[in-house]
């Protein structure tokens, strides 16, 4: 059977379908569904082959979190409809020999949905059904609650593949893992395996499968349901206020160095090298 077919039938099984309903119709690389007694959306990725974060689904994860601001949605999964991936972060094609214009437009465009996931209002989780590198990470960074499937790997290698990290990346790591751990994470540019990412605190719990990913996820945000989502959602931000105070401080000129960095020979060679690198090695 189809990962597809799977992940809609998975949803059917939990969720009767008077209970929900198709949030957007025409998204491409997103599905999205409510489920109407309790609010709760679930954003599925669906950009095969693994979820790179292009153009498409970056800006349809920020359309469809400006929807669910309005809709007063009580809760959000994110998540993916393949086994073996959540995400693989950004598009590495968008990296190599990039036009200025554009690779600005890129990262500005990924730089608000970060601002976006991680200032939203309502409680998020990320049921990550497989491997999170890099921008996968940072999506699951965003969100209040990790679940990871087992036997997955989480990081961000921007070190070993020449990239200079921006400060809200360094600061979201820094907040989620503690400064020292960060510190040592990004420098090296290190992947953990989901065990270690329990240990250091960069997910929550691990999940068995799809199904117990998403259970997970639900019963983390069971636990809001007595709580007032006025006060819940104010107390966030106000915890989350400097990293996203900085970012509008900030964001552009980060934008404007990271840019300068990416576009020098020695980065784009490393880059080069990199792809080639995932192109070429065994699959497991
Ligand atoms: C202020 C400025 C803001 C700047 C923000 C910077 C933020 C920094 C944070 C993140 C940077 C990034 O996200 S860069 C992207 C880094 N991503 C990776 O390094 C992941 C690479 N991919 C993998 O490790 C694996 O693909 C996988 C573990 C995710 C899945 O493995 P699997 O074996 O299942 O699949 P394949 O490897 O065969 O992949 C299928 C197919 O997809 C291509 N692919 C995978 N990932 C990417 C990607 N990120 N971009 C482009 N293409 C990708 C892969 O090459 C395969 O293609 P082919 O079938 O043609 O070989």
């Amino acid at each position: 059977m189809s990962t597809y077919k799977y992940a809609t039938l998975f949803l059917a099984r939990n969720i009767s379908v008077n209970q929900t309903r198709t949030f957007f119709s025409n998204l491409k690389c997103l599905d999205v569904t409510i489920n109407r007694e309790n609010g709760v959306a679930y954003v599925l990725m669906k950009h095969p082959p693994v979820n790179t974060l292009n153009m498409q689904l970056i800006s349809e994860l920020s359309l469809t979190l400006s929807n669910l601001e309005k809709s007063k949605c009580q809760g959000m999964i994110l998540s993916s409809i393949f086994d073996k991936v959540f995400c693989s972060g950004l598009d590495l094609n968008e990296l190599l020999k990039p036009k200025p214009e554009r690779v600005k437009g890129y990262f500005s465009t990924f730089q608000e949905l970060v601002i976006q996931l991680y200032g939203s209002s309502f409680p998020t989780v990320a049921a990550m059904t497989g491997h999170s590198p890099a921008g996968g990470c940072v999506l699951g960074m965003c969100c209040e609650y990790r679940v990871m499937k087992k036997n997955s790997q989480i990081g961000i290698p921007g070190s070993r593949m020449g990239i200079a990290l921006p400060r809200y990346i360094v600061n979201l790591m820094s907040s989620t893992i503690g400064l020292r751990n960060a510190e040592l994470m990004l420098t090296k540019g290190k992947i953990l395996n989901t065990d270690e990412a329990l240990k250091v605190g960069l997910i929550d719990e691990i999940a068995n499968d799809r199904t117990d990913a998403i259970r997970k996820a639900e019963d983390f945000l069971k636990e809001y349901e007595m709580i007032a989502p006025l006060a819940r959602g104010i107390t966030k931000r106000i915890i989350r206020r400097s990293i996203i105070e900085d970012v509008k401080m900030n964001g552009a000129a980060d934008l404007e160095n990271f840019v300068s960095v990416i576009m020098l020979p020695e980065v784009q060679e490393k880059l080069d090298m990199y792809m080639y690198n995932l192109k070429n090695r065994k699959r497991d």
